[in-house]
């Protein structure tokens, strides 16, 4: 989609890779940043040790290294193939390079026009002069570094105009009955003048064995001059000239999508110096824990903490949600949201290639590459297709004339009719740009979806699995009851709670500690944090807890009134935890949470799309279930340890595609076990973007409804390109058979299909 090929290889072996790059006749350029973030490169897991080696080799220029990375089996490279869109075009670099000894592995990503291989050290210029024999020009990066900036190389278009009057000379000598020798002259002209370079593709995909459609296009025009059918022959190569040029545009619009979300953040940023002045600077060379500044209704440019000022910022580039968010000092800023109407200054915590909006780009990019079903069906129907169409269109060429005397001339005529038939390039294109489309929309509207195969897979969502706290709830509860027994002096009661809790960040801890913020505190020794349950610790030599009915439970006996008194709070929805010593209940503490409303919004819009609900909850069930009642979920289960959410997911994963929404480290488990992971709030988090399948920006809820939407549209359109793609080919193929058939028509049917499927898949990118 971008157009970019990775290449690991051996150290100091790029320039043989680009070489054999450009012998296939494509101009490779070394990725950039922009593309491939180098900053996110090294913090993958497996890249972790040759991080600080791949900065390493002096010999490699800084424009390289944005390109090469080096991993355990050699040098990764990315190479950027602009004539490569088409699988017949991958098969044939792939023919070539799977050959050679120095390449380990091969990733194609025809959207991005980009192959990465992985080769060994030193063996660059090998691949690239293999790649280049092919007729392609491989680019590695450009000095400026930027793929989007550059420039298809200009045809002039002359030539083409030229071609368009020659063949419509041609074709009005045919009408008007000129001399055969003045068509032919004008139809060579014309071939000449645009057909040069389909020739010269063509040919040398023919030369390694392949049918691009250049060889299928370049055999059925020069079999339409060996016919004799000037006129057709002149107008069918200017059409598919013409075509090609707008299929090419319409195409760059899908892959200029996603890099548009990188246009948002400014080149400049006013930083600090060391004297206290301010300069702008590039954003890029921003150095970490530099000191911005923004103005009033400017966008920012690195992510960071406010140091000084207030100020509210709109996060729509990031969340998709354009209400503007009060920030002050200390709160996070994002690369490319928008300043409201307060100037302040805020500290870099992330490089210009490390911040969320990168991150955001980098997966989207990322997830194209993990390949839909639809689309390994694709692929798969492609690589057969041609061939078949081929081997077809030479028996019609052939079998009628010998077998029933049939004239050659017409038989040979729908052959080469069918050749320009054969091209698969519109089924081929349509899943993938459809899904890019699908991936960046959503990416637009804050919903991060890690791979094509979820935003495939939403549609057929059954089951939501939703944990309470945070998710449901804002998460953020505050203490509404505090009980203390008489057997302990009421100070000392809320002291001892407040020295468990303060050691805790759960939010219900957290409530209590703000609660009890003015008394005073004991150490607490061997603290312990138990999960689903509470916390416990050593005060005084003595042992308290502080937790839910079942780790009282555990540590001590909890009488019947207790347990009453407990039972009334629950009820009104409120969590309680209680505050023991080894042998009683001293206290309890009743916190509450407020649901969000977009929660429940988001739980109605879930059932419209006949999606079942389930709350999975640590908390006890009778706050589960009154908390269950506000929202409306079709069902709560209460006391959910971390094992138990991941068996109920497991359950429900046998019935269906079930997806599991979580905040907490106690629903990882369950969240990867689901189909579909969403991770909330991921915004500034590092592991929420990367682990989980989807990640929502912020902590709305409506977003899930949103994907499964997206989802449905995403995978109708779909269908509908397949069907199309496939659909017009068979309608021509039988109007060709059937002697009606022309060339012409055939070439409109090759290329007005790839634009309509182009066309239907960017429509994602409007809603
Ligand atoms: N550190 C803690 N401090 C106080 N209470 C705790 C603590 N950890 C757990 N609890 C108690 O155990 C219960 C279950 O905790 P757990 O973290 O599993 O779920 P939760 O955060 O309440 O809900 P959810 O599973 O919906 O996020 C809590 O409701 C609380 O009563
Ligand atoms: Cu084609």
């Amino acid at each position: 989609m971008q157009r970019v090929l990775t290449v690991t290889h051996s150290p100091q072996a790029l320039e043989p890779v680009l070489q054999a790059v450009r012998s296939l006749g494509f101009d490779p350029e070394l990725a950039d940043k922009v593309t491939r973030p180098a900053g996110i490169s090294c913090s993958g897991s497996k890249a972790e040790s040759a991080c600080g080696s791949c900065c390493a080799p002096a010999a490699v220029t800084s424009g390289e290294l944005q390109a090469q990375q080096l991993t355990a089996d050699g040098v990764r490279t990315s190479i950027r193939i602009r004539q490569m869109d088409c699988p017949v075009e991958e098969g044939m670099i792939r023919k070539k390079l799977d050959g050679m000894s120095a390449v380990k592995e091969l990733d194609f990503n025809l959207m991005q026009r980009v192959l990465t291989v992985v080769h060994a050290p030193g063996t660059l210029e090998p691949v690239l002069a293999a790649i280049r024999s092919l007729g392609f020009e491989p680019e590695l990066s450009d000095s400026s570094g930027r793929h989007a900036a550059t420039e298809e190389k200009k045809n002039p278009w002359w030539p083409l105009a030229l071609a368009g009057v020659a063949a419509a000379a041609a074709e009005a000598m045919h009408w008007t009955g000129m001399p055969e020798w003045l068509e032919a002259v004008l139809a060579l002209a014309a071939v000449g003048a645009c057909g040069l370079s389909t020739y010269k593709k063509g040919w040398i995909a023919l030369r390694n064995g392949n049918l691009n459609i250049n060889a299928l296009m370049s055999i059925a025009v020069t079999g339409a001059l060996a016919l004799g059918q000037w006129p057709e022959a002149a107008m069918v190569m200017v059409l598919f000239t013409i075509a090609e040029l707008i299929e090419a545009k319409s195409l760059d619009r899908a892959r200029n999508a996603i890099g548009s979300l990188m246009t948002l953040t400014p080149e400049t940023a006013t930083i600090q110096q060391p004297d206290g002045s301010w300069t702008v600077a590039d954003a890029r060379s921003v150095p970490l824990d530099s000191v911005v500044r923004v103005k009033p209704g400017e966008r920012i440019a690195l992510d960071g903490r406010v140091v000084r000022g207030r100020t509210s910022i709109n996060q729509a580039p990031i969340t998709g949600e354009s209400l503007p968010i009060e920030k002050g000092e200390g709160d996070p800023v994002f690369a490319g949201t928008v300043n409201g109407s307060g100037g302040f200054e805020y500290r870099v915590t992330a490089a210009a290639g490390n911040t969320t909006l990168a991150r955001i780009i980098h997966a989207v990019e990322e997830a194209q590459g993990a390949k839909a079903s639809s689309q390994r069906f694709v692929d798969r129907f492609a690589q057969v297709y041609t061939p078949v169409v081929f081997a077809i269109a030479v028996a019609v060429a052939i079998l009628p004339p010998l077998m029933a005397g049939e004239s050659w001339h017409e038989w040979v005529y729908k052959a080469l009719v069918m050749l320009v038939i054969a091209c698969p390039c519109a089924l081929v294109i349509s899943t993938p740009v459809t899904i890019v489309s699908g991936l960046t929309a959503a990416a637009r509207r804050g919903i991060l979806i890690k791979g094509g195969i979820y935003l495939e897979e939403g549609r057929k969502l059954k089951w939501l699995a939703l944990d309470k706290t945070g998710t449901l709830t804002h998460g953020k509860p505050v203490q509404t009851d505090v009980i203390i027994y008489t057997w302990v002096a009421e100070d000392e009661g809320r002291r001892l709670a407040a020295s468990l809790a303060g050691y805790s960040d759960h939010p219900v801890s957290q409530a209590v500690t703000a609660a009890l913020e003015g008394s005073q505190r004991y150490d607490v020794e061997r603290f312990e944090a138990l999960p689903g349950r509470g916390v416990r610790g050593v005060i005084n030599d003595r042992t308290y807890s502080l937790g839910n009915l079942r780790l009282a439970e555990e540590t001590s006996s909890c009488p019947e009134t207790v347990r009453a008194t407990l039972r009334e709070l629950e009820s009104a929805g409120k969590t309680v935890i209680l505050l023991c010593d080894s042998h009683q209940v001293l206290g309890l503490f009743a916190v509450a949470d407020t649901v969000k409303e977009s929660s429940r919004e988001a739980v109605s819009q879930l059932h419209g799309l006949d999606v079942r609900t389930l709350m999975l909850t640590g908390d006890n069930s009778s706050t589960a279930q009154a908390i269950a009642v506000q929202v409306g979920i079709d069902e709560a289960r209460g006391n959910q340890l971390p094992e138990d959410k991941l068996r109920a997911i497991e359950t429900l994963t046998a019935q269906g595609t079930t997806g599991m929404v979580g905040d907490g480290i106690n629903d990882a488990p369950a969240l990867a076990r689901a189909d579909i992971g969403f991770a909330m709030g991921a915004m500034g988090t590092d592991t929420a973007i990367e682990t989980a399948d989807v990640a929502l920006m912020d902590d709305d809820l409506r977003k899930i409804p949103a994907f499964v939407r997206l989802s449905k549209q995403t995978y109708s359109i779909l269908v509908q390109n397949i069907v199309m793609a496939i659909g017009i080919k068979a309608i021509f193929l039988a109007l060709t058979i059937a002697g009606m058939g022309t060339m012409w028509m055939a070439v409109f049917a090759d290329v007005g299909a790839s634009l309509l499927v182009v066309a239907n898949g960017l429509r994602l990118l409007r809603k």
